[in-house]
């Protein structure tokens, strides 16, 4: 086995920005090199690969598409995860899976950040074939699964929330955005440093990884106009007035304290990180 970091979604978001930083310690993989639904292509590839740690990025990430094309989600992000982690297991290689805040739902009371030990309650095809791909993750044994949320980076050709705004105010004067979802949008940028951060000091088990403090959708749309100086006025709307296929959780903000405790590192806020994002973008 040799020292090579492997990634897969090498051309998405997180993918693309782990193999970034990792630069020629990185094998990166995109879709046509490693297919998610090609189990023959998954086990060949890591046979004649054999790399030391085995980070996924790939995924089904399309939540709306997902609610009326569960096969094809299930099997991206269930069952071509139980067979890495089976291979991983074999090979052992350690097992790196990218989860999301998204396996979480109804809370009750006062909502709090969410810990890593707080119950999930999925409730999209998207989020069930998450958490499912989780507990696959789980039967490697050398396995660190990582939630996040909100990713946006990697430029104006990646599909994110704050790449949607931009370029809907460029045609809209005025946009409905939810107000009545809190969670922690965050910069692919900051994601994978501390993925990459937890590999090196050898954590497995379960971490929660995100910018930190919290916002809802709506307001994070007009940050990202007063950052832009667009004027595109943003009305509050409810999930319901929004009417999206797929459910998703009113509060899914998740806990730090468990990564900080882990790595002595605090993440940077949501706010710092958009600030940082738009400032790169405009020189990507
Ligand atoms: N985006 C987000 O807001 C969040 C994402 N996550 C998780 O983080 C991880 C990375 O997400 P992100 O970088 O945003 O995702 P992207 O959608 O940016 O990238 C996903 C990558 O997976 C590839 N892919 C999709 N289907 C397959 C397949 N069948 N076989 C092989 N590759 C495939 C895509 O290839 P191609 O480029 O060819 O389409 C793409 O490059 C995923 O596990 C996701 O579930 C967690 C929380 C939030
Ligand atoms: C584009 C748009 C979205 N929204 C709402 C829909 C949704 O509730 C919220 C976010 O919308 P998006 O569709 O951009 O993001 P969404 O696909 O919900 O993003 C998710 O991606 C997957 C992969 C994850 O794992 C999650 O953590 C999450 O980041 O904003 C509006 O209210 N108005 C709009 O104009």
């Amino acid at each position: 086995m040799n020292s090579t970091i492997a990634i897969t979604g090498a051309a998405g978001q997180l993918g693309g920005e782990l193999a970034k930083q990792l630069g020629g310690a990185a094998a990166s993989l995109t879709r046509s090199q490693f297919d998610l639904s090609d189990d023959d292509s998954i086990r060949r590839v890591l046979a004649e690969l054999r790399p030391s740690v085995l980070i996924n990025c790939a995924a089904y990430t399309a939540v709306d598409m997902a609610e009326t094309d569960a096969d094809a989600c299930f099997r991206a992000n269930a069952k071509a995860v139980a067979t890495m982690a089976e291979l991983c297991h074999d090979l052992n290689i350690r097992f790196v899976q990218i989860s999301t805040d998204y396996v979480f739902d109804a809370y009750a009371g006062i909502p709090t950040p969410l810990s890593e030990e707080t119950p999930t309650s999925p409730q999209g095809i998207y989020a069930q074939s998450k958490l499912q791909g989780e507990l696959a993750a789980a039967t490697a044994p050398n396995h660190l699964i990582v939630r996040t949320c909100g990713l946006y980076g990697g430029g104006p050709t990646k599909r994110n929330f704050v790449e949607t705004m931009i370029r809907l105010s460029e045609s809209k004067p005025e946009l409905r955005v939810v107000n009545d979802q809190r969670c922690t949008p965050s910069y692919c940028r900051d994601v994978a440093t501390a993925v990459l951060r937890l590999i090196r000091q050898d954590a497995t088990g379960l971490y929660h990884v995100t910018n930190s403090e919290s916002v809802t959708w709506y307001d994070m749309a007009q940050e990202v106009f007063s950052l832009t100086r667009r004027s595109t006025h943003v009305h509050p709307i409810t999930t319901t007035e929004y009417g999206a296929p797929a459910p998703r959780p009113a509060y899914s903000v998740l806990s730090l304290n468990k990564y900080a405790q882990a790595t002595g590192q605090e993440m940077p806020t949501w706010r710092d990180a958009l600030q940082r994002y738009l400032a790169d973008r405009r020189f990507a």
